[in-house]
């Protein structure tokens, strides 16, 4: 059995839309998916806000190169370009864990090591999974806990926006 959680992101487009071309291809396998929530970027801050999810898969069919896979051809469907690090794009699907994988590839780092800094994926994924641990570093409540106000307080839920 695999189970992975991905880290949906948009900030280019119909950002509702391109989040939906990653929850189609993912469909058959989908466990849970968290709310949609509008966030203020980090890395490069000077660029519009994203559109962010997280959802739960599992297929004992796939492994974590399997999830990649899955991953970026989501991202080419909704046609993304890589221009910058950390800059816009119509989607971005990381791969943040899987089962307890570890990983040192570039290819493929697990657990994706931007996650414990990341409000915009540990809110969703509280949202889902509220007993979650990310391997390696404990509980992920625990790593909110740390992140400073301000950066929890940029990741606002949008009820008005659906992805099933
Ligand atoms: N856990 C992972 N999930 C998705 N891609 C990964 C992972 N680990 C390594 N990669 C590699 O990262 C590259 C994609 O990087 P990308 O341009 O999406 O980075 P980024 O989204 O700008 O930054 P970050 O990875 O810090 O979120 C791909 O070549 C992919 O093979
Ligand atoms: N809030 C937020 N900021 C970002 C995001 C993202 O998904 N959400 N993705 C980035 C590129 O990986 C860069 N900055």
């Amino acid at each position: 059995m695999s189970r992975a959680v991905l880290s949906l992101g948009s900030n280019l487009g119909d950002r509702l839309a391109c989040l939906r071309i990653a929850i189609e291809a993912v469909r058959p396998a989908l466990v849970a998916v968290s709310s949609v929530y509008e966030t203020k970027p980090w890395g490069v801050e000077d660029q519009p806000d994203f559109l962010n999810a997280v959802c739960v898969v599992e297929d004992p069919a796939r492994d974590h190169w399997a999830w990649l896979r899955v991953a970026q051809s989501a991202e080419q469907s909704a046609d993304r370009v890589r221009e910058l690090r950390w800059g816009p794009r119509t989607l971005d699907v990381d791969i943040v864990t899987v089962d307890g994988v570890s990983s040192a590839d570039p290819e493929l780092l697990l657990p994706h090591p931007g996650t414990p800094d990341r409000a915009s994926v540990l809110i969703p994924w509280l949202e889902i999974d509220p007993d979650a641990e990310l391997p390696g570093h404990g509980r992920i409540s625990d790593l909110l806990a740390r992140l400073s106000p301000a950066d929890r307080e940029g990741v606002v839920r949008r009820p008005d926006l659906t992805l099933i």
